[in-house]
């Protein structure tokens, strides 16, 4: 019966051995059908839903009320991972329902139904890399950057360590664009973002592009000194950037201006307070004459 479902369906007894089991759960399993009967389907999962799933009929083979022993298995949707007869692994949703009254002797069995969860995920961690990363750049997206300061501030408050941040915008762009044309401007931006990628001290720091020619680069637990170092290297590397791969001349030159600011000791109230910070001294960087770095006080 259990042949003509279009489920991943198999059955196993109170021991956790597979009694039955139609072409599609044998697919997912990784084995034909004859050759999984009689054997434990534990032993094709992944730690540490192996574990997970023996304590649970060891629970069951354990409980004295028949009420209890059948409840308990009400199991799930859970995810889990198989570990295909093939060794490669498979993500899928599993319900692990108890059928009382379909009896092999006095023992109850049990029918798992699974789905195949690979499709879901990949088309998932695609849609989650789209939403988090802006196209031109590569870099984290403003949205991305909103979520990451979020979770670098509370650490920082709860750790009691620095965080700083540097604001970088393209000085003239308007300037490049009209000269170079969008789509110069276009990899000029990228370009940028390459360096600022390259500069980042650690993995817990992060560059997003804060929107149109502007940046961002979060620093967590960084002090002042360690993020005027770093924005004096973006600086270095933006003035030396060339734009003759491109096609435009070999004097062709960019700038940034960056402003600076760090929360250290309970100044600023909320991460939106050290961006404005952060932003108002990249505001005066650009009114003293721009391609500087200006620190928050
Ligand atoms: N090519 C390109 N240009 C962009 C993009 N986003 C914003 N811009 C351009 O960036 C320029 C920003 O101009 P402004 O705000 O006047 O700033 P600016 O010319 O850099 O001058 P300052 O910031 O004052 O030094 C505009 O010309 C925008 O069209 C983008 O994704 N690609």
């Amino acid at each position: 019966m259990i042949t003509a479902i279009s489920e991943a369906i198999f059955v196993i007894n109170s021991a956790g051995v597979i009694e039955m089991i139609n072409p599609l759960g044998a697919k997912l399993f990784g084995a034909p059908a004859e050759m999984l009967i009689g054997q434990t389907w534990t032993d094709y999962l992944q730690s540490p839903f192996k574990d997970e799933y023996q304590s649970l009929f060891a629970l069951w083979n354990s409980a004295s009320d028949e009420a209890n022993k059948v409840t308990q298995f009400n199991h799930g949707p859970k995810e889990i991972i198989i570990n295909r007869a093939d060794s490669t692994l498979l993500e899928a949703d599993l319900s692990l329902s108890c059928l009382p009254s379909i009896q092999i002797g006095s023992e109850p069995l049990f029918i798992g139904i699974m789905h195949n969860l690979t499709t879901h995920k990949a088309e998932y961690n695609k849609l989650r890399h789209l939403a988090h990363t802006d196209k031109l750049t590569g870099l984290a997206n403003r949205h991305a950057f909103d979520d990451a300061l979020q979770t670098n501030w509370n650490d920082s408050i709860n750790h009691d360590q620095p965080l700083c941040l540097i604001i970088i915008d393209v000085d003239y762009f308007k300037i490049f664009n009209d000269q170079f044309g969008h789509v110069n401007g276009d990899k000029c931006l990228q370009k940028i973002a390459q360096v600022l990628a390259e500069v980042l001290p650690s993995n817990n720091a992060m560059a997003a592009r804060y929107g149109g020619e502007e940046f961002v680069v979060i620093l967590p637990n960084s002090n002042p000194l360690t993020a005027e170092y770093i924005a004096k290297n973006i600086q270095n590397r933006i003035n030396q950037l060339t734009f003759t791969d491109i096609g435009l001349p070999a004097q062709t030159k960019i700038s940034v201006s960056q402003g600076i600011a760090c929360e250290r000791s309970g100044q600023y109230r909320t991460p939106t307070a050290l961006v404005c910070a952060a932003d108002t001294a990249l505001y005066r960087a650009k009114s003293t004459g721009r391609n500087r770095i200006n620190m928050s006080s």
